[in-house]
């Protein structure tokens, strides 16, 4: 069989605190997931690992990166693995697979392995960021985001949040979790459930500014970035085109002054001259962009830029933003 490459093979990345219920969800996955050949590798934090022998045995192949959880070895770790599959598959030796999924350690801050997909130029011909889901324990979430920064970092970046253990708590503490998570990060997806049973087609391909490119954020959600006063959301909008000339300039400044702040953004940007959106999304100084679907009707044109982040200030984001609109 001749090994057809699609176009790009989406990755998902399983990230939660420790103990939240990645690997449960990860089970689920895999058991569940009978149209797509998911290819599983699984970063661990230590030495010898365990996770991999606690993912059900099943068709798929397991690839373990130990060594910690924050360095740039397993960014580079990773790389190298991610490579070595898609060559293995080309050279016959490795059945084709759809899709990949990463779990990460329980302390992973997950931007190391996002950024992976901007870093390498190369790779992210072959392979595109899809979704990142983010795994909630509800019964110690409480507790956990004052306790535990990377809780909270964790819900920043994530495209979809899977609220698990809802049978150990009431309804109400379910959507209390939840107002939480919206808080932090307004635009996510929400499903809830428990032992990781949740709609899986509604958790893959989710990569939403390649595929739908709708409105980020509803309009109700816009003053969320109140709610939070250390990681936040913040919507910049215009509905004015921007000139992408003075977009990128501004840009490459504010990520070089402020990218350590901004953990996650996301943009649909409406650029004067051009009948396609410009869609990109980014994580900290890496980020990647590119020319999306046409805008339908000139009524529908509009900028807007998600950033989540550590003390933004909407207001200064906001009037900087402005100033990268075309002059009429
Ligand atoms: N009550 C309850 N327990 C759950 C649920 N989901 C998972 N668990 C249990 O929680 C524990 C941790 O689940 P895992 O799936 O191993 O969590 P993890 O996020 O992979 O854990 P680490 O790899 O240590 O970060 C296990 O004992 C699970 O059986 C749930 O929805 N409800």
């Amino acid at each position: 069989m001749v090994f057809k490459r699609p176009e790009r093979i989406p990755v998902s990345i399983l990230t939660g605190f420790l103990g939240s219920g990645k690997t449960t969800l990860l089970n689920e996955i895999l058991m569940n997931e009978q149209e797509e050949r998911i290819a599983v590798i699984v970063n661990e934090f230590g030495k010898t690992g365990i996770d991999h022998q606690l993912v059900i045995s099943s068709e798929e192949d397991i690839y373990e990166l130990n060594n910690g959880c924050l360095c740039c070895k397993v960014r580079t770790d990773l790389i190298n693995t991610l490579y070595a599959l898609i060559q293995a598959v080309e050279e016959g030796g490795h059945t084709p697979f759809d899709r990949v999924l990463i779990e990460t350690t329980g302390l992973a801050e997950p931007a190391p392995i996002a950024q992976s997909f901007f870093f390498d130029p190369e790779l992210s011909e072959i392979y595109h960021l899809d979704t990142i889901i983010t795994v909630i324990d509800c019964y110690h979430f409480p507790k956990q985001m004052h306790e535990h920064e990377e809780v909270l970092k964790q819900a920043a970046f994530a495209d979809h949040f899977i609220l698990n253990k809802t049978d150990l708590v009431s309804e109400e503490d379910v959507k209390k979790v939840s107002n939480r998570l919206l808080a932090v990060n307004p635009g996510a997806q929400i499903q809830s459930g428990s032992h990781g049973s949740v709609v899986i087609k509604d958790l893959l391909n989710k990569f939403s500014f390649d595929l739908h490119e709708k409105r980020l954020i509803e309009p109700s959600e816009l003053n969320s970035h109140h709610l939070d006063p250390d990681i936040t959301a913040i919507v910049l909008t215009s509905e004015n085109d921007m000139d992408m000339t003075a977009f990128e300039k501004w840009f490459g400044r504010i990520i070089d002054e402020k990218g350590e702040q901004m953990y996650r953004y996301k943009g649909i940007i409406s650029a004067a001259g051009f009948e396609k959106r410009i869609v990109f999304q980014g994580v900290h100084m890496l980020f990647a962009g590119k020319a999306g679907s046409p805008w339908k009707t000139r009524g529908s044109r509009k900028s807007e830029f998600v950033i989540i982040g550590k003390d933004l200030d909407y207001e200064w984001f906001q009037s900087q933003f402005k100033t990268c609109e075309k002059s009429k």
